[in-house]
């Protein structure tokens, strides 16, 4: 909901600027076709690659606070909201605890997770998944639904801008 592009790189700009989060790549930003409850706008969708000393849970809560920080509400479950970050999954770790559940669990069914993955997920990469993206994005309907928005870059001195 609301300037969904300026919300997006905000939330990536204010994960950068912690003392202990380095964003390192991000995917373009791709408008998606709302999955699950359907009766409500378009998202747009975009995936970050970072690296962080925090653990998951430290991660998840920074992430979290982020989400208020920028007035997150959400309504009605997978309705529309202001912003939402998933951790999709972190080298090295797998958990199933109520708080967090790593590597995502709806996150291989989920072009509009998998299509922003690509862009920033070498294809050789040894990501802990049973899969590599792009056999789960090969296996996946629905691609259809999802149209390039806007590239996405970084830019030296960590300042995150597009293009
Ligand atoms: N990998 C994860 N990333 C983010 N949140 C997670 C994860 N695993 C479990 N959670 C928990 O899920 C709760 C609900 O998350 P949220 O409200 O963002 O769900 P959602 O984005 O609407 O749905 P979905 O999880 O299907 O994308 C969070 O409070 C968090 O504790
Ligand atoms: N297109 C799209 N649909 C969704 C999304 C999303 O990020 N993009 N997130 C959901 C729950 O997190 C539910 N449905």
């Amino acid at each position: 909901m609301g300037d969904r592009e300026r919300t997006m790189l905000e939330a990536l700009r204010q994960l950068d600027k912690h003392p202990s989060i380095q964003v390192l790549r991000c995917s373009s930003l791709y408008e998606t076709e709302p999955v699950g409850y359907v009766d409500q706008p378009m998202f747009l969708n975009m995936a970050a690659a970072i690296s962080t000393s925090l653990s998951p849970l430290e991660l998840l809560a920074v992430m979290q606070r982020i989400e208020s920080r920028l007035g997150r509400k959400r309504l009605v479950h997978w309705g529309p909201r202001t912003v939402d970050l998933d951790l999709l999954w972190m080298t090295g770790q797998n958990m199933n605890t109520r708080e967090l559940i790593l590597p995502h669990p709806r996150m291989l069914e989920r072009a509009f997770v998998l299509m922003p993955l690509r862009d920033i997920v070498p294809e050789d990469e040894p990501s802990g998944l049973h899969m590599t993206v792009k056999t789960a994005l090969e296996s996946l309907e629905g691609k259809e639904g999802i149209q390039l928005w806007k590239t996405c870059s970084l830019h030296s001195g960590s300042a995150l801008s597009e293009s």
